[in-house]
């Protein structure tokens, strides 16, 4: 008896709420209905069919605005039933994000799923008494469990919280070099694109920049990105790249982009004390004169690109080569911002004995790694818990990365365009052309 009271009253709570849900759904049947009742069925075709015709030509003539407001919203509506409604008592349960009190069972409710043209988003009202850290630790389970690729969560409110599940991987193919800016904004470097299609765009001026990922990740795609948006500025001469290569392989190729190039510990050294040197010269020259860095051909904005950093401050065989260089890229790092010098280095090993550094960088991108425990040390704690699986990232899609943009704490996957050897010797050519 108490269950069919249960499910006639889930029953009558459904219909009460279904045209609050789905108000166009509702609205076009009791209309079709009405007209079939009052004028028939002969008048019902008809009707259909104007509408039909109507819908047709909107999405001749504006497709973009159609998929938007038709397109997307029913298949947020489909999606919500047939996805995310169907599956959502079983997977919570067995996810453990169903809570009971007193033999009684409550579920998170789902407020409103919307589609956009990349991911489902579903937002989601919290039981009282949970916290969305209860979600944000199984972003795994609800990722799988609604067939998605991956999950990430986003508060909104008090006890208001949105489950965004990517429909399908937008950076599964490889991105080919971006344009080379006319313009070249130091704060808005283009590098590649952003899971949501977007361009992602990395600010250098006024940071430094910390790549991490396994050997193979794509830190030269990381690395290459950046020169190449910068080649115009480097032709004008405002910006001035250093580079340091113990590896010998990734910059070496465009070396005639590099105002200053190093291969050797003991070279490389001299070059990070040189741009102390320079550093410290400007800051003398600013005190009390200048607050902030505008690049110009006398005062160029310096970029010290290091690759594979640990090399100078942890695997150096000479101790004194290793101090020097750990002494040199603390005072860059944290006296460089405000007077224009900036550092891009490339690591493979986050872990603290081998970089002691890792704090000093603000910016940091965290490629394929590891281990689970090397998310956060890279992206800051809770990073990997808001969805960053850095280590999860597939070996068959270098340049993919989780980073964090400006003025958000919540990770997002990237992909870095891959500049190809013919891209750096085209690059390079053009400088030797202007040099
Ligand atoms: N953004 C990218 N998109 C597609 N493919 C890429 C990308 N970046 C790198 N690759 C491919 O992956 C390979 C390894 O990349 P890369 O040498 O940049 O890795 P790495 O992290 O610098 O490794 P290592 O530390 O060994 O130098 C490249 O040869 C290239 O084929």
């Amino acid at each position: 008896m108490f269950v069919i009271g249960g499910w006639i009253a889930r029953l009558v709570g459904f219909l009460v709420r279904l045209p609050f849900r789905f108000p166009v759904l509702v609205g076009s049947l009791t209309g079709s209905a009405a007209v079939a009742y009052w004028l028939g069925w002969v008048w019902l075709g008809v009707a259909l069919a104007l509408v039909g015709g109507g819908l047709g030509v909107w999405w001749w003539r504006w497709p973009s605005s159609f998929r938007r407001l038709v397109g997307l919203r029913a298949l947020g509506a489909w999606r919500w039933v047939w996805v995310y409604h169907r599956h959502w008592q079983p997977v919570l349960v067995v996810a453990g994000l169903a809570e009971s009190y007193l033999e009684r069972q409550y579920l998170p409710r789902i407020r409103r799923v919307t589609c956009s043209d990349w991911s489902d988003r579903v937002r989601v009202k919290l039981v009282a008494g949970t916290s969305p850290a209860d979600f944000e630790e199984r972003v795994v389970e609800l990722a799988h469990g609604f067939g998605a690729p991956s999950c990430r969560v986003t508060v909104r409110g008090p006890r208001d919280i949105v489950l965004e599940f990517p429909r399908r991987d937008m950076l599964a193919d490889t991105i080919g070099a971006m344009p080379v800016p006319a313009d070249v904004d130091l704060k808005a470097l283009p590098m590649g694109t952003c899971e949501d299609g977007s361009p992602w765009l990395l600010r250098l001026h006024g940071t430094h920049v910390l790549t991490v990922g396994v050997t193979g990740s794509g830190k030269g795609s990381v690395i290459w990105s950046a020169v190449r948006a910068m080649t115009p500025a480097i032709e004008a001469g405002t910006v001035r790249v250093w580079a340091i290569d113990p590896k010998r392989m990734e910059l070496s190729y465009g070396r005639t982009l590099f105002a200053r190039y190093a291969d050797d510990g003991e070279a490389a050294v001299e070059l990070l004390e040189r741009a102390v040197a320079a550093m410290q010269d400007r800051a003398a020259r600013y005190a009390g004169k200048q607050r902030a860095h505008v690049p110009t051909v006398d005062d160029p904005f310096l970029v010290i690109v290091v690759d594979e950093v640990a090399f100078l401050t942890a695997y150096h065989p000479d101790r004194d080569v290793r101090r020097r260089a750990e002494n040199a890229l603390a005072t860059l790092t944290s006296q460089g911002r405000s007077v224009g010098v900036a550092v891009l280095a490339a690591l493979q090993d986050p872990r603290k004995e081998v970089l002691n550094l890792r704090n000093l960088f603000p910016d940091k991108i965290a490629l394929r790694l590891d281990e689970a425990s090397q998310v956060d040390m890279v992206l800051g704690e809770g990073a990997r818990d808001r969805g960053a699986n850095a280590h999860l990232i597939d070996p068959d899609l270098p340049g993919v990365a989780f980073v964090r943009l400006e003025g958000s704490s919540i990770p997002v996957r990237v992909r870095a365009a891959y500049v190809s050897d013919e891209d750096i010797t085209a690059m390079a050519t053009d400088m030797e052309g202007v040099a």
